[in-house]
């Protein structure tokens, strides 16, 4: 159905392509996931399905790729719309209309299809994806997830028959990821429906693929195989894969459950042992902890936050009205220096709206918010950037610069930074970004860890981020948890919005959990995310009921077995 022809994409500008022998075939009616680290050339591959590379990318695509028989270079996007539905990595910059209804509506008036076929469709959608709620909604005030939910149920009403996803899942919450697989697999399996999609989340998606394709690094031809083949070899994978690796399971478990028939013989070898601790920061860091990346002095200390000891962040009976919507309500918070805290629940339930409290971006309705001892909204930008950072949950907001040098040399400027102290922070944490790209034509995780780079210039006591793993590989998480590790043992405050439970099991210290605008849980991170199914890692549902969380613990304690 998708047929690539040793396929290699050029960029202009470029002195290698991004891809290259690209090669290989989705059949129809199959789920294949393209997998690969971040930057690697995925999007760009999917691109080459719908047309968009080379058509609104610019570049040059040699070899041939087609759908359904038709060639992609010869073939518009528009002219293969009837064929192939497309859903991006950022659905704002996709939706044409403004509203919900509207925007489910739109593929199908645009293929001319009957009304009363469409009113059917759009239903159907609104019940399957759980939007019926929000029907008459302006797309503008939807959350990340609730947008990304109305973005794959555009693409599905016109029923395509082939799907191309890039990362349809990276800003649902757990469960909601969890229903668009199944309604996805359904197609799959009921309609013969034919899916390319690219996903960084492996643990959600491995055990729907019939295929997968892997992009090992840049300019390297994809392998393919099974899910179990792949793994075995992948650069990139989920942790039941890791734990897998490490107790010497053959053949590798893909699914929790395949993992649990055979953890037995682990839970003994662990039964007992104490849970190493991870590193999490002291709440009262010495000041022989200041290293590294921030030289110029520690966090609050011009805002004299930190000094005084006191909290970096306090919200007493919060209220938040977003329009007709009551986003948040009664919510009371306390954030202490060095804390790192995951705020957790479900698409739409308050947490960006409660980052943007935090940030100043939207005002109290009731209730107060002070961040590093200013009340945010009434506090002008350029004071306000040295108490509290947030990195958005669409990293595109922040940027504004034509270069990647340009936008970090701005930064120096807006945070009275060192010149170069950007720059540097970016290549630490993603090296191999080149400073004349477009920050537009940067990877979606290359972009965010620019934007990232760019809120820590100014070294803010409080750094919010929202979806801060939306595009990234593993090895880039990683390193992105060893930076806000480093940085909660400076003294700065983390808060992170996220649906990552792996992420938020590796890095918080605390979790909150927020439902329908109110906080229905806060403590620790263990005892909060192992309490419900939806929210608990993978690792910590293998090994239950001994409470570990990640494959390092797990590591850690089987070393120190081997040490004795
Ligand atoms: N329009 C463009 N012009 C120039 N370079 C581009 C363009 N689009 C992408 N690139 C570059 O091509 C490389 C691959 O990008 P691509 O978005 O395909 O990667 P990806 O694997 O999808 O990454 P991620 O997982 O972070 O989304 C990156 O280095 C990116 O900077
Ligand atoms: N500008 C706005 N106008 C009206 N309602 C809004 C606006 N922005 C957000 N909302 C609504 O407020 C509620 C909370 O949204 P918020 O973005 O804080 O949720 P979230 O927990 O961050 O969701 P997600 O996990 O999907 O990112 C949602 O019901 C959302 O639709």
């Amino acid at each position: 159905m998708i047929r690539f022809e040793n396929v290699s994409v050029t960029y202009d500008g470029a002195d290698e392509p991004t891809v290259r022998g690209v090669d290989f075939e989705v059949p129809e009616g199959e789920l294949v996931l393209l997998a690969g680290p971040s930057g690697v050339g995925k999007s760009t591959v999917l691109g080459a399905v719908s047309g968009l590379v080379p058509h609104f990318t610019g570049g040059t695509l040699h070899g041939r790729v087609t759908v359904a028989g038709r060639d992609t270079r010869t073939h518009k996007p528009r002219e293969l719309a009837d064929v192939v539905g497309t859903v991006g990595q950022d659905p704002l910059s996709h939706f044409v209309t403004d509203t919900v209804e509207d925007e489910l509506a739109y593929g199908m008036e645009s293929l001319g299809l009957p009304p009363d076929v469409m009113r059917r469709r759009v239903e159907e959608t609104l019940d399957l994806l759980g939007l019926a709620g929000l029907r008459d909604r302006p797309l503008a005030t939807l959350s990340g997830g609730q947008q990304q939910r109305v973005a794959i149920g555009s693409v599905l009403t016109p029923h395509p028959r082939v799907l191309v996803l890039d990362e349809p899942t990276s800003a649902l919450d757990p469960a909601a990821a969890e229903e668009v697989l199944a309604v996805l697999q359904r197609l799959v399996h009921d309609l013969g429906t034919t899916v390319l999609m690219a996903e960084h989340r492996l643990e959600r998606v491995i055990q729907y693929a019939d295929q997968v394709v892997l992009l090992p690094a840049p300019g390297e031809p994809p392998l393919l195989g099974t899910p179990q083949e792949v793994m075995a070899v992948s650069p990139v994978c989920p942790p039941v894969v890791e734990l897998g690796r490490l107790a010497g399971w053959s053949p590798l478990p893909l699914t929790v459950r395949d993992a649990r028939r055979r953890a037995a013989p682990l839970r003994e070898r662990l039964a007992g042992r104490q849970q190493p601790p991870r590193e999490t920061a002291p709440q009262t860091p010495a000041p022989s902890a200041r290293r590294g990346l921030f030289r110029r002095g520690t966090p609050g200390s011009r805002t004299g936050a930190r000094a005084s000891g006191s909290p970096v962040a306090e919200v007493c009976s919060l209220d938040v009205r977003r329009g007709r919507v009551q986003a948040l309500r009664h919510i009371d918070l306390t954030v202490a220096p060095g804390e790192t805290v995951a705020l957790m629940g479900r698409n739409g339930a308050g947490k960006s709206t409660l980052l943007s409290a935090l940030v100043g971006l939207v005002a109290p309705s009731a209730g107060s918010v002070r961040t590093a001892g200013a009340v945010p909204h009434q506090t002008r930008p350029r004071d306000l950037v040295r108490r509290v950072g947030l990195v958005p949950q669409e990293p595109r907001d922040l940027l504004y610069s034509d270069t990647v040098a340009a936008e970090c040399a701005a930064a120096d400027r807006d945070a009275d930074a060192e010149p170069g102290t950007c720059r540097a922070l970016l290549s630490e944490l993603l090296p191999g970004i080149d400073d004349a790209t477009h920050p537009r034509d940067l990877s979606e995780g290359q972009r965010l860890t620019l934007a990232l780079a760019v809120v820590l210039t100014a070294r803010p006591p409080l750094l919010l981020l929202d979806e801060p793993t939306r595009g990234l590989d593993y090895a880039a998480k990683a390193r992105l948890v060893t930076l806000l590790r480093g940085l909660a043992t400076e003294g700065h405050a983390i808060v992170l919005a996220t649906h990552d439970v792996e992420l938020a099991a590796e890095l918080a210290d605390r979790v909150v959990l927020i439902a329908e605008g109110e906080v229905i849980a806060d403590g620790p991170a263990a005892e909060v995310v192992t309490a419900s199914p939806s929210f608990a890692p993978q690792v910590a549902k293998i090994l239950a009921p001994q409470c570990w969380l990640t494959v390092g613990q797990v590591r850690k304690a089987l070393a120190r077995e081997a040490l004795r």
